[in-house]
């Protein structure tokens, strides 16, 4: 199940020995991150970083490796924006010249970069960005403004502290005209003494939700007071301007502007799925540990993870967690695929990636973050502590429904792909790729399910229909009413919770469809296939179905520790007193209860000042 769950044997190789060398290194520590001031914290992540670059270039690491490593020291910090956004912004939207100078230094960290999109005022709306890039064709430079409060660059990450440079979004203006936005390139820091460059004013947004969790990240803001840069600063690879200041768009589609999110929602998804996993691995492993009740009858108390109602909460999270990591690998395929394409100049597949990892990044870090907060319930009252492992897990992991679009904003790009599609089909145009469903009209509007029996229900062909049929059902229905509307957007807007929600059933067909794929490969070792079987029935179930689920869930219970630990997570991963590999939960509670800083006394301070008073006072009063 190993195997299965990374991918192959080698990938299983590659994450124990990287996991191994992160658990065994002092510096990589992270039993007491919570506990630590947000000025400690910042600090323990900049050494991290530095040891982290150090031990890459001495151990060689291949650029898998290296992604592993980062991934196990599990701490967000400022290479992540700039290995994941600043470095594929320049790859995307750099001229090659451009490339060869700026990736350079990027590559050997003689530079550090971010991604600063997001402004004060706008976020989603990237159309409504403030800052202009004002070409002065007297100098040959771009002059980069905020010329409001809320045109000011917040939330980039790394941008608060760290980056010495980043890729900034901005109007570009030139012979007067404003021809939208595009990316520039700008030093922000001296490389000599950090300090910011002049004109520019730059700090840290604050303090972020939870203890320890994003907090290691110095997510900044910027203003921008008529700051000068060469006009090759602007990313050249889809819109040029001239020396001259005529500005001149190339033959590529001005979406792939919008290339890097594409490629770091792809990331994403595969981020859900091992946080997901994570939760399920501390909430199935604890609840085989912690025993509640027992029978009337007397005897051993039970465990809680036999708990129908543990179980029916429990085991949906479990199979969610498969179907996201093989529709993860999917999605890098088709990522990779698409990327091919772009290269050779095809741009026809463009649109299904975009709403391909807008869709998938939404479904899946919005059920990740409610299934971690369920872990934590699932837990009791030991979940909650930090040395769960669960508050700070959730805690990192919720911003991902809202950074690199907000979840409902990316299932409305959904909604108007699978929009477009249903016009298309109806003009007689065969659909292609996930929406190819959506050509089988006839059949899929009046079709009724023949399944029964849960065993019925395994059937995966039966399963793929039911949920085609949902899904164009669904969509058909909203293009119907949209064209009673007055004009499309008033029927767009109006319908838009209905235009989400049929997203989100397209984008279950999707995840339901590829682990079906999945179990028609070759899958190796003995009742493997079949254990997948099960998760693969029950992830699919509980979205439509959920009551008669119990019989399956009785048939995975037996092997649901095992199903989680073929995550392969070690214990300084997982950072779970709860979910320890031994079992042994409990004096691993007491032990990380006394590293506490509360603990550091035994009376604390503030006993002189605020606790003997009131004490002495109570005294008094009660001896009058
Ligand atoms: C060997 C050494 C190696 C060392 C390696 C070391 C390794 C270290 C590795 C580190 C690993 C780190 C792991 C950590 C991973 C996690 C990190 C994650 C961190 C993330 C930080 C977050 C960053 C951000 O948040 S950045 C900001 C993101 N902002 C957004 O997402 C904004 C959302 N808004 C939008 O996307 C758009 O504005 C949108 C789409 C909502 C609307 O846009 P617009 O108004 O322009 O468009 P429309 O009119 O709606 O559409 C026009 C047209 O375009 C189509 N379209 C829209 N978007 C796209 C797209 N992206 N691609 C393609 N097409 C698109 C749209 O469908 C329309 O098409 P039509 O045909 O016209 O309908
Ligand atoms: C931890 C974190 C890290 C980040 N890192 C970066 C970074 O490195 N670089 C960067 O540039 N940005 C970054 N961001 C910013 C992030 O990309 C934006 O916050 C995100 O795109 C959402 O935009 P917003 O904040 O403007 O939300 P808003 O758009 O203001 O959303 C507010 C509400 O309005 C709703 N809404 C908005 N538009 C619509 C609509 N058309 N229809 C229906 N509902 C709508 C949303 O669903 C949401 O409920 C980060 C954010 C976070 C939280």
């Amino acid at each position: 199940m190993k195997v299965a769950w990374a991918g192959s044997r080698h990938a299983v190789e590659v994450a124990d020995r990287m996991a191994c060398l992160v658990a065994s290194d002092p510096v990589f520590r992270k039993d007491t991150r919570t506990m630590l001031s947000r000025k400690e914290l910042f600090k323990d992540t900049l050494k991290k970083a530095a040891h982290a670059w150090k031990r890459t270039v001495e151990l060689h690491l291949t650029e898998e490796e290296a992604n592993l490593l980062r991934l196990y020291i599990d701490q967000p910090g400022y290479v992540d924006l700039h290995w994941v956004m600043f470095v594929p912004a320049i790859k995307g939207q750099g001229t090659e010249e451009q490339q060869k100078k700026w990736l350079t230094m990027a590559y050997k960290f003689q530079i550090i970069g971010t991604y600063a999109q997001t402004e004060l005022g706008h976020g989603s709306n990237v159309q409504g960005l403030e800052t202009t890039a004002t070409f002065d064709p007297s100098t040959d430079e771009f002059i980069m403004h905020s010329p409001t409060l809320t045109s000011s660059k917040w939330w980039p990450g790394g941008l608060g502290k760290t980056s010495t440079h980043a890729v900034v979004y901005a109007r570009l203006i030139t012979e007067g005209k404003d021809y939208g936005i595009h990316g520039f390139i700008m030093q922000l820091r001296s490389l000599d003494d950090h300090s910011p460059l002049p004109g520019i004013t730059i700090g840290d947004i604050g303090g972020k939700f939870g203890s320890g969790a994003y907090n290691s990240m110095d997510n900044g803001v910027m203003r921008l007071d008529h700051v000068r840069i060469p006009r090759d600063q602007m990313l050249m690879r889809l819109a040029q301007v001239t020396r001259e200041g005529k500005y001149v768009h190339s033959d590529v589609p001005k979406q792939l502007l919008y290339g890097t999110m594409v490629y770091v929602r792809q990331t994403i998804v595969a981020d859900a799925s091992r946080a997901l996993s994570r939760a399920v691995c501390i909430a199935v492993r604890y609840g085989a540990i912690r025993k509640q009740f027992g029978s009337k009858a007397g005897g051993p108390e039970t465990q809680v993870l036999n708990y129908k109602t543990q179980q029916s909460r429990l085991f949906p999270f479990l199979a969610s967690a498969y179907a996201f990591r093989f529709v993860g690998q999917w999605l890098k395929w088709l990522y990779t695929d698409v990327t091919q394409k772009l290269e050779s100049k095809d741009f026809s597949t463009l649109p299904e990636a975009h709403a391909c990892t807008a869709g998938l990044k939404s479904v899946t870090t919005s059920a990740t973050a409610d299934a971690i907060e369920e872990c934590q319930k699932l837990c009791g009252g030991h979940g909650y502590l930090n040395s769960s492992g669960l508050p700070e897990l959730f805690a990192v992991n919720l911003p991902a429904c809202t950074y690199e679009g907000d979840n409902v904003v990316l299932l409305l790009q959904v909604a108007r792909f699978l929009m477009k599609t249903v016009s298309q089909v109806a003009s007689g145009k065969q659909p292609v790729g996930t929406t190819a469903y959506m050509g089988n009209i006839q059949h899929l509007m009046q079709c009724k399910s023949v399944v029964n029996t849960v065993e019925d229900w395994l059937n995966p062909a039966a399963i793929k229909e039911v949920f085609e049929a949902r899904a164009l059902r669904m969509a058909v229905n909203c293009a119907q009413n949209i064209s009673k509307a007055p004009s499309q957007e008033e029927g767009f807007s109006e319908l838009s919770p209905d235009l989400v929600e049929a997203a989100v059933a397209h984008v279950q067909l999707i995840i339901v469809t590829k682990f079906i794929e999945k179990l028609q490969e070759d899958i190796l070792g003995h009742g493997v296939k079949e254990q997948l079987q099960k998760l693969c029935g029950i992830y699919a179930l509980h979205l439509i179905h959920n009551e008669r689920l119990g019989k399956l869930y009785a048939q995975v219970r037996p092997n649901a520790v095992a199903l989680v630990d073929a995550f392969d997570y070690t214990d300084h991963y997982l950072g779970s007193a709860l979910g320890r590999y031994d079992g042994d939960v409990y004096s691993a509670l007491y032990k990380e209860a006394w590293k506490d800083p509360l603990n550091e006394t035994v009376v604390p301070d503030g006993y002189q000042e605020h606790l003997r008073p009131l004490l002495k006072q109570q005294l008094k009063l009660s001896r009058l």
